[in-house]
């Protein structure tokens, strides 16, 4: 199956691309939308000051909290709603500029993927794939050489003549895959597409989507409240909290070095980061005389964690006690976290630090247990 590689979006609305904006298949800029205030409630500022760059055939992810604003920035893309400031470019085009006309071709160049499937109940999952060209006004012949292929890709070949009701959460969604496919679009937005699945089932999501992006160099923007999704298919992340990217970066970059508070935490559950229970149960803002200063360590590619420590101890005359820690992958890039405990002594945190820092070793102090 080959991607469309024409596109359909109107000549006069075409924006002349720079060469950053070439390389973007979409870009927000500056983009800001409010709802406007009703009867019983007040304005609502959803999205504020948005700069966001999804480079051609990667994926892009965008993870907030239940109001950041996640599902009104994926619907600007396909013109569901408008920009009240900037531009929402796709494909070269400024979709907020476009009439209905023009935005029908624009959304058959994007594909969608609903987090509750949206499949039509009275028909069968070929029925279901086939309807968005079946609305195309596409021939019975072309629908099937473009469906059958589809459902091979998603795994449900033999489950072509199934209706909803007959498949589980995971197949459900491949149905929605495939239809999402069957224009041959040029992104797919995936709004929450594992937030009603297992974890086990969200993992089979992820590589089939994570396949499609490979192979058919189909571009990704998806919008989730999980980190395990980012790390599992994203290349580039932005963390969206009351209506503004707060960071966004390399997922390697932000997962190693989270920069915002908000990012931390929800960074918190991932392996190594959580402190252990003991550790967890104890911990305060507040130095405790003869205690220990709480200490995060992170490790960015090849790294000998205990040499280091055993280094600090050596040459500083430290003693660094060990709390917890995790080797880990993300992207095939390795890093390790360890949770150390420097005693409190009023220069043994600030020699350690500097030694570490020296090492290119990131540190984040956490607290204090007694
Ligand atoms: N049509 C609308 N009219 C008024 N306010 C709206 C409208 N759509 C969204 N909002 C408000 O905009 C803010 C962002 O909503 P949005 O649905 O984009 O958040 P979200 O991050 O997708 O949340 P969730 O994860 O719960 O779906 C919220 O305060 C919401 O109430």
């Amino acid at each position: 199956m080959t991607v469309n590689a024409h596109s359909p979006i109107a000549a006069d609305a075409a924006i002349p691309a720079s060469d950053e904006a070439e390389d973007a298949i979409i870009r927000f800029e500056g983009v800001a939308k409010s709802f406007p205030a009703r009867k019983s409630s007040a304005a609502v500022h959803a999205l504020a000051g948005i700069d966001l760059a999804v480079p051609r055939s990667s994926v892009v992810g965008v993870i907030g909290r239940s109001g950041a604003g996640k599902s009104t920035l994926i619907r600007l893309v396909n013109g569901l709603e408008k920009p009240t400031a900037g531009r929402v470019i796709v494909d070269g085009t400024d979709v907020a500029g476009l009439g209905e006309g023009a935005l029908r071709s624009v959304r058959r160049s994007i594909g969608m993927v609903f987090q509750h499937f949206n499949l039509l109940s009275s028909r069968t999952v070929f029925d279901n794939v086939a309807l968005p060209l079946e609305i195309a006004g596409t021939d019975a012949a072309t629908i099937k050489a473009r469906v059958t292929p589809l459902l091979d890709l998603v795994g449900l070949a033999d489950k072509r003549g199934r209706y909803p009701a007959e498949l589980s959460g995971g197949q459900k969604q491949r149905v929605g895959i495939a239809r999402a496919l069957a224009t041959q679009p040029k992104v797919l937005l995936s709004d929450e597409a594992t937030s009603a699945l297992d974890p086990e089932t969200t993992r089979s999501i992820l590589d089939l989507l994570g396949t499609i992006n490979r192979e058919l160099g189909l571009t990704i923007l998806l919008i989730t409240h999980e980190m395990a999704v980012i790390r599992a298919i994203a290349q580039r992340v932005a963390v969206l909290d009351a209506g503004r990217i707060v960071e966004q970066g390399d997922v390697f970059d932000l997962f190693t070095r989270p920069q915002h508070e908000t990012t931390r935490s929800f960074l918190a559950a991932e392996s190594g980061r959580e402190l252990p229970a003991f550790v967890a149960d104890q911990i305060q803002a507040e130095p405790i005389p003869g205690g220990q200063v709480v200490v995060r360590i992170v490790f960015r590619g090849p790294f000998a964690t205990h040499p280091v420590l055993s280094q600090v101890t050596r040459e500083l005359g430290i003693d660094v006690n060990i709390l917890g820690g995790a080797v880990d992958s993300i992207a095939g890039r390795p890093f390790g976290t360890l949770i150390v405990g420097l005693p409190n002594d009023g220069t043994s945190l600030d020699k350690a630090l500097a030694f570490l820092k020296e090492r290119d070793l990131d540190t984040e102090v956490l607290g204090h247990v007694a």
